[in-house]
C-alpha cells in the first residue's frame, strides 16, 4: 500500500517539516488539488476521457440550485467510481452509536449531568467500532440536530473505511493525536485541532501515535460556517486563514477492505477488494477541514461584566429561526480576563439552548473541581447551573487585578434542540453522580435587618 501525496502548486500550501502531510488555507475557498501532475482536467469537470484512466465524479454538499454562498460541491478524479465501492451493503450492529430521534433510552430525571471521561478500553477498538453517543438532539430525518459522540480507539482503522449520510463530523481530539485520511486528502490533528469531515466523505482515522480518545459533534442541519462577526469588524475569532484543507492524496492499495456507511441511524457495510480512498486529484469547495483552536483570536469584555459565550463561537450551523443555531461550536480558550468589579466567571443561569460541554486541557474558570480533560457535562434546555460552590466564593472575594486564564481549552456543543442522554451515557459507572453536590454550600447570605 502506498499514500502518494504530491503538491501541484506551491502557492498557500503549508508543508510541514516531516513532509507528511501538506494543505492548503482558507475557509469555503474554492481549492484545485492533484497527487500525481497532470490528473486535474483543465477546463472541463467531465472531459471525453479523463486524464490518465481516471474517472470524474462529482460529490455535491448542497442541492444543485442552492444559492451561491451555500453552493458546495467537488469534482473527484478517482481509479474507480464510488459506485464500485458504494454497492451490496449489509445491516450491521451499530454498537454504541445512536442517532435522533433517540429519546426514550434513559429514564433519569430532569438534572445537571456530567461524565467521568470515557476510558480507553483494553480489547481492540477503532475510532468508529470505538465511538459511542452520549446524547442526541432533534430529528435526522428532518436534517435538524445534532449527537454528542466520544470516540476511544487503540487501533487504527487501518483497511476499514466509513462514510456519514447523516451529518458532517466534527472531530475534537483530546488525547493524543488522529490522521484522518479522506477522500481530498490527509489531515493530522492533535488535541487543541479540530477536523471537520463533510457528510458524505469517505475517510478513516489511524493512530500514528497510539490509544486516542475525543469528541464529536456529529451535525445533522446546515454546515458548520464561520459565524458573523457583527460590530468587531473584518477580523478577530477565528480568521478564515487558519483553516487548513489537505492537498490531494490516495492509497494505491488493491487488497481487501471494508467500507461502512451510517445512515438515518444504521450502520452498513460492504466488502471492497480495493481502498476507496483512490482519488488522485480533486477541485471544489466541499471538503474537510482543520483548524488549531489556538489561533482564534477572542474579543472580550475589557471594562465590565461577564458577556455571553456567543463571543467564543468558532463555527456555527444556522437553523431556520435567525439568531438560534442549529449548534455552535464555542470554545473557551486561554484568555485575560480583567473585567472591575465583576462576577469574572460565567454567572449563575438558566439557558432556554441546550449545552454539551467538554474539557480538552487545563481547568475551566466555573468548574475548577469534577470537571476534568476529557470529561463531559450536560446542561439542557433550562436546566439551572453556573459556577460551583468553591468557583463563586473564590470570584466574588479575590482582588480584581489583570489574570491570564492559561493552558485551558474548554469547548460546549449549543444547541436548540434538548438532547436526550443515552441509555449508555446513563449507565452509573460513567456519570458523576456527586456533580450536583458542588453547589451544596451555597447558602442564602441575604439577611435584612
Ligand atoms: O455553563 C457554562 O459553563 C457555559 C457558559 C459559559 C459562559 O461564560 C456563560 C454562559 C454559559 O452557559
Ligand atoms: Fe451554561
Amino acid at each position: 500500500m502506498n499514500a502518494h501525496v504530491t503538491v501541484a502548486s506551491s502557492e498557500a500550501v503549508l508543508s510541514p517539516s516531516d513532509g507528511s502531510t501538506a494543505y492548503m488555507t482558507g475557509f469555503e475557498n474554492s481549492f484545485a488539488t492533484e497527487a500525481v501532475a497532470g490528473a486535474l482536467p483543465i477546463m472541463r469537470n467531465s472531459p471525453q476521457k479523463a486524464p490518465q484512466g481516471l474517472y470524474a465524479e462529482q460529490l455535491s454538499g448542497s442541492a444543485f440550485t442552492a444559492p451561491r454562498h451555500t453552493n458546495k460541491r467537488t469534482w473527484f478524479y478517482r481509479m474507480r467510481p464510488s459506485v464500485k465501492h458504494g454497492r451490496g451493503f449489509r445491516q450491521v450492529d451499530h454498537g454504541l452509536i445512536r442517532t435522533a430521534p433517540c429519546r426514550d433510552e434513559s429514564d433519569l430525571p430532569i438534572a445537571q449531568m456530567r461524565w467521568h471521561p470515557v476510558p480507553i478500553p483494553s480489547e481492540p477498538c477503532t475510532f468508529l467500532s470505538g465511538l459511542r453517543t452520549i446524547c442526541t438532539g432533534g430529528d435526522v430525518y428532518m436534517q435538524a440536530g445534532m449527537a454528542s459522540h466520544v470516540y476511544v480507539a487503540n487501533r487504527s482503522m487501518g483497511d476499514d473505511y466509513f462514510y456519514n449520510c447523516d451529518g458532517e463530523m466534527l472531530l475534537v481530539p483530546q488525547d493524543n493525536s488522529i490522521r484522518v485520511f479522506t477522500e481530498c486528502g490527509i489531515i493530522d490533528a492533535t488535541p487543541g485541532e479540530i477536523v471537520v469531515v463533510p457528510k458524505g466523505m469517505k475517510f478513516k482515522v489511524d493512530l500514528p501515535n497510539g490509544p486516542a480518545r475525543g469528541y464529536v459533534c456529529e451535525n445533522y442541519g446546515s454546515y458548520l460556517t464561520l459565524p458573523e462577526r457583527g460590530p468587531i469588524g473584518a477580523n478577530c475569532l477565528a480568521n478564515p486563514r487558519d483553516f487548513l484543507t489537505p492537498v490531494a492524496a490516495y492509497e494505491d492499495k488493491e487488497t481487501p477492505c471494508r467500507l461502512f456507511v451510517k445512515a438515518l441511524g444504521k450502520l452498513y457495510v460492504t466488502d471492497l477488494p480495493q481502498s476507496p480512498l483512490d482519488v488522485v486529484a480533486w477541485h471544489g469547495n466541499f471538503a474537510p477541514v482543520k483548524y488549531d483552536l489556538r489561533r482564534f483570536s477572542p474579543v472580550g469584555s475589557i471594562l465590565f461584566d461577564h458577556p455571553d459565550p456567543s463571543i467564543y463561537t468558532v463555527l456555527t450551523s444556522a437553523s431556520d429561526t435567525p439568531g438560534t443555531a442549529n449548534v455552535d461550536f464555542v470554545i473557551f480558550p486561554e484568555r485575560w480576563i480583567v473585567m472591575e468589579n465583576s462576577f469574572r466567571p460565567p454567572w449563575y443561569h438558566m439557558n432556554v439552548m441546550s449545552e454539551f460541554m467538554g474539557l480538552i486541557y487545563g481547568v475551566y474558570d466555573a468548574k475548577p473541581g469534577g470537571f476534568v480533560p476529557g470529561g463531559m457535562s450536560l446542561h439542557n434546555a433550562l436546566v439551572a447551573h453556573g459556577p460551583d460552590a468553591e468557583a463563586f466564593e473564590k470570584a466574588s472575594n479575590k482582588p480584581l487585578h489583570p489574570e491570564k486564564l492559561s493552558g485551558t481549552m474548554a469547548f460546549m456543543f449549543e444547541t436548540r434542540f434538548p438532547l436526550s442522554p443515552t441509555a449508555y451515557a446513563s449507565s452509573l459507572d460513567l456519570m458523576d453522580g456527586a456533580y450536583p453536590d458542588c453547589w451544596d454550600t451555597i447558602d442564602r447570605k441575604f439577611a435584612p435587618a
